[in-house]
């Protein structure tokens, strides 16, 4: 073990109420919004492949163009109630949504700069009206901040000068002053999702960034802030030069599922996902493998079953109108959650063996098993191998409790469910009442 003075200050999950309602969260939205949605993945009709979010960085795009565009932000469309409705139709139960990406362009009239939506047709806050909206439809907001920004002039990828380790200091008290200008603008947020903090220069503040992630925990008692924001003196980011989770969640889980418990290490953790393979901004033409609702389905299921929370992104359009694929993205989710939202929310790891026909999830402070079953096997016999001792009482469907199945036991703590031919055409669960055994 070293000695650090600016590693994690914390061992182990936060109990806290703050944390244990985000824990169980279970399906989150993001959104990535800005002046990279108006281009949209093109640039003089040219299409691009890369990130939408990232094509003032690419070759070809002229940099002062891509910073004008704010003269060209009227997003006419943009309705953060509709969003919201979509949000919750889909079943999330927070939103992270981007306050300003990398180009530095600010979704809220900042006092510390002028690369803000003030300064665009559209003039109004965008911030506060998502914050409002969601907050009405009674979900969580947690705004994601870039470090990284692209149009201030004080930025740096790394410090080796004089020059500028002055020009530094100077964004470090911009970037302090942002932050705590979001925290106090917005009070109702429930967190902040760090970016674009990957740079050396960033890297090396380890102390600013200590003392600026205590002064943000204590301007805001129960705020929640990820792995990203900030490094150890050692340059350690995510886990600390002992190991240990810095800040309250792990976010390296970005457009990646752990697949086995062992990968979290008793963390939580989120998983940050988007519908094509890497775009988050709004791309006009997706391309390669755009995932269906069922794969993003079975990619909630998976992480509630290893006990983190599914986080997928929407692009809206340049004009503010969410795209047609992923309102109906959102739609099918919402309508499997509808029936299955039981097995998501507020559950966790539930200690089972994984088995191939699908996921354990376990209410948390109660005995109940939630099956999540993707891929019934031709035996149809679902294979449930429980911890020692543990007794199955009851196992019934959760769209219909009438149906109910009798377990088989095979060996000391393994069961087979057996189920009737072709009886479940989606991805259904089955909920087993426990008890543990003598
Ligand atoms: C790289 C990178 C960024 N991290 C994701 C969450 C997106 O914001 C992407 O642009």
């Amino acid at each position: 073990k070293v000695t650090l003075l600016h590693g994690s200050h914390r061992t182990g999950k936060r109990t806290d109420a703050a944390m244990e309602k985000w824990r169980g969260h279970g399906l989150g939205q993001f959104i990535h919004w800005g002046l990279y949605a108006i281009p949209g993945g093109a640039w003089n009709g040219k299409q691009y492949n890369g990130a939408a979010e990232w094509i003032r960085s690419w070759n070809g795009i002229p940099k002062s163009t891509y910073d004008s565009l704010n003269y060209s932000f009227n997003p006419t469309a943009f309705d953060a109630k509709s969003w919201a409705k979509t949000a919750k139709q889909m079943g999330a139960k927070y939103v992270t949504f981007t306050t300003k990406h990398h180009d530095g362009f600010c979704l809220w009239p900042s006092k510390y700069t002028k690369y803000t939506v003030a300064n665009s047709p559209y003039k109004k806050d965008i911030v506060k009206a998502v914050v409002d909206a969601y907050d009405q439809e009674g979900i969580d907001v947690i705004l994601y901040f870039s470090v990284m920004d692209w149009n201030h002039p004080d930025w740096r990828y790394d410090i080796k000068s004089k020059e500028d380790s002055i020009a530094f200091e100077r964004f470090k008290k911009f970037t302090r002053n942002q932050l705590i200008e979001l925290l106090t603008n917005y009070p109702t947020v429930k967190g902040l999702w760090f970016d674009g903090t990957w740079d050396t220069s960033w890297v090396k503040q380890a102390a600013f960034a200590d003392e600026l992630e205590t002064e943000m925990r204590k301007l805001r008692p129960g705020l929640i802030i990820g792995s990203r924001f900030r490094a150890d003196e050692n340059g350690k980011r995510h886990f600390d030069s002992n190991g240990v989770l810095m800040g309250d969640y792990e976010q390296g889980w970005e457009r990646k599922i752990p697949s086995r418990i062992e990968d979290v290490h008793g963390n939580d953790w989120d998983c940050v996902m988007t519908v094509p393979e890497n775009q988050w901004g709004y791309n006009a033409a997706w391309n390669g493998h755009i995932k269906t609702g069922l794969e993003l389905i079975e990619m909630t299921a998976r992480c509630v079953s290893l006990g983190g929370n599914f986080v997928l992104n929407f692009g809206p359009k340049g004009d503010g109108s969410i795209r047609q694929e992923e309102l109906k993205l959102a739609a099918e989710i919402g309508d499997w959650m509808k029936i299955n939202q039981q097995a998501i929310y507020n559950c966790g790891y539930a200690g089972y063996d994984k088995q191939d026909w699908g996921y354990f999830s376990k209410k948390t402070g109660t005995d109940k098993i939630y099956m999540l079953v993707f891929n019934v096997p031709v035996s149809g016999a679902l294979r449930i191998k429980t911890p020692a001792k543990t007794v199955i009482k009851k196992a019934s469907l959760l769209a219909d409790a009438t149906e109910t199945f009798t377990p088989e036991q095979i060996s000391g703590d393994e069961y087979f469910l057996h189920l009737k031919k072709g009886t479940h055409p989606q991805p259904f669960v089955i909920v087993l009442e426990t008890a543990p055994g003598q």
